[in-house]
């Protein structure tokens, strides 16, 4: 019936043909299965690959979770700078968050794609995730692939990529909760795995609230300090330049209650660094000094508080090591073994000291290029006590009780911390700034009458000091007429 036709026949000619080619190359295939050993044909299956698809104008990049057994830096950055760029089209998302962070932990999910640009270039990421054959999560592989065009490979190894490695720290500095670390702590929580100050501290989170927004003191000096810190931190290549250890030390003095402790507090929120309160009369040798000072991380500050009663160390026999001569541990001589360990090692660090009484403290530390900086808390003046009403009632400038609060305070010698106290007493801004005018008038008065009594005290003792010189007088011209009446001499 088909051969009537012609076509048809043609048809049925040309899907003879096709088949016996298809069943040829089906032979083929299988006795090269066969015959071929398996690298051989993947390498041959690759080169066919590549001269039948057609030039690609994009590159890919394969960033891989780990390299070897450690963690891929350039992963973690990717997949922290890449949260910053989620945007209206990206479909799935994770969220997470561990005890410890602060903030939620929101990232994408696998087959998610984020296009980023750089400087007017496209870089498009691709999160992938290839389970294992056996369908355990175990063994999970994780990557990211970084496309973008081939002819910008250069500046996305030099420029985007680093750029993407800055971003993580910056972001990774921004997120980290501040710890406070001591000797005496019976526990610790670092279990983030950085290293940091394991062993002999124990640490909690430095819950402080202090920063330098909410501190009370002179607006210049704030200033003054914040400028230093930020000049401290940019000057890596300065210090290396120099020849100098990274480290800036300060003293802090004044009286209890002025704010020091809450100025290191602030300056550790400030930083993100973290504070280690090392409390100098708990040292029994040089080599536990030793010690617990490497083990110290990098950005961090060293606290040393009320170094005047530390200081009663200058004399302190420590116990003998054995191979070392017996020695004493002396300021001076912890001051030169802080600065020769941070010579050696360590970037980034601070100390400071803080005392209630400078004039106590071992001329060693006052010492000109000892510390950076000599910071002075002082009582509390007009400027401070605006800023504690503003931080404890949201009172700002305008207030009927202000004027007199102002008339009284630059003279009273009230520390910022009494203030606060009295500011605490109500909700209400009128009755906590009555009660500040009342406390300020009753120290006024307390001022008055110390002042007074020891002015009677000066006059009680000028009176006794003129009796005295009465009687002495008195009995000198006794004795003069005596030894006149004897004849002996003349009166004078
Ligand atoms: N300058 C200040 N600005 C804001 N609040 C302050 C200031 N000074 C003190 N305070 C308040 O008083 C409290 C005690 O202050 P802080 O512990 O910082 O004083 P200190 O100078 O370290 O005292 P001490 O010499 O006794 O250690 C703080 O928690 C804070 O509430
Ligand atoms: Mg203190």
């Amino acid at each position: 019936m088909f051969s009537t036709s012609g076509i048809p026949s043609a048809a049925s000619t040309l899907f003879s043909a096709y088949a016996s080619f298809a069943g040829t190359m089906m032979l083929v295939r299988s006795m090269a299965n066969d015959l071929v050993p398996s690298p051989v044909r993947s390498y041959l299956n690759s080169a066919l690959r590549y001269l039948f698809t057609p030039l690609s104008t994009q590159l890919t990049i394969v960033v891989d979770e780990h390299c070897g057994i450690t963690r891929n830096q350039v992963y973690d950055a990717a997949e922290v700078y890449l949260r910053t760029k989620i945007n209206p089209n990206t479909e799935r998302l994770k969220v997470g968050k561990t005890s410890r962070q602060k903030n939620l932990n929101i990232s994408i999910e696998k087959g998610e794609e984020i296009i980023d640009k750089f400087e007017n270039i496209q870089f498009s990421w691709r999160f992938v995730s290839i389970e294992p054959q056996n369908g355990h999560a175990v063994g999970e592989k994780r990557l990211f692939e970084l496309s973008f065009n081939k002819k910008f490979k250069d500046r996305a190894l030099n420029e985007y990529l680093p750029f993407v490695l800055a971003k993580y720290k910056e972001i990774k500095d921004n997120d980290k909760v501040v710890k406070l670390y001591t000797r005496d702590c019976p526990y610790s929580d670092d279990d983030d795995g950085d290293g940091g100050g394991g062993g002999v501290w124990g640490s909690i989170n430095l819950e402080h609230p202090a920063t330098f927004e909410t501190l009370a003191m002179d607006p210049e000096m704030k200033k003054a300090i914040i400028d230093d810190l930020e000049r401290f931190v940019r000057r890596k290549e300065f210090y290396k330049k120099v020849g100098k250890a990274w480290k800036r030390g300060y003293l802090l003095y004044g009286p209890p209650g002025t704010g020091k402790s809450s100025l290191i507090a602030a300056m550790a929120n400030y930083l993100r660094f973290d504070i280690y309160d090392l409390e100098l009369t708990s040292l029994y040798s040089n080599s536990e000094l030793r010690r617990i000072l490497v083990s110290t991380t990098n950005r961090s500050i060293i606290v040393i508080e009320d170094i005047d009663c530390s200081v009663e160390m200058q004399d302190r026999l420590m116990a003998v090591e054995p191979g070392l001569p017996n020695t004493k541990l002396t300021l001076s001589g912890l001051l030169n073994f802080i600065d020769g360990l941070w010579s050696s090692c360590g970037d980034e660090r601070i100390i400071i000291f803080t005392t209630n009484h400078k004039d106590r403290i071992d001329p060693a530390l006052l010492r000109p290029g000892r510390m950076d900086m000599h910071i002075h808390m002082s009582y509390c003046t007009n400027q401070g006590f605006k800023r504690l009403a503003s931080n404890y009632l949201g009172v700002h400038d305008h207030h009927r009780l202000l004027p007199e609060i102002e008339g009284l305070i630059e003279n009273a010698k009230v520390t910022p911390a009494e203030v606060a106290e009295e500011l605490m007493k109500s909700e209400n801004a009128d009755i906590a700034l009555g009660g500040v005018v009342n406390f300020l008038k009753r120290k006024k008065m307390e001022a008055d009458e110390i002042k007074e009594e020891k002015t009677r005290g000066v006059e009680v003792q000028e009176e006794k000091r003129l009796k005295v010189e009465e009687i002495r007088r008195k009995s000198v011209r006794n004795i003069g007429r005596r030894v006149v009446r004897g004849g002996k001499c003349r009166r004078w």
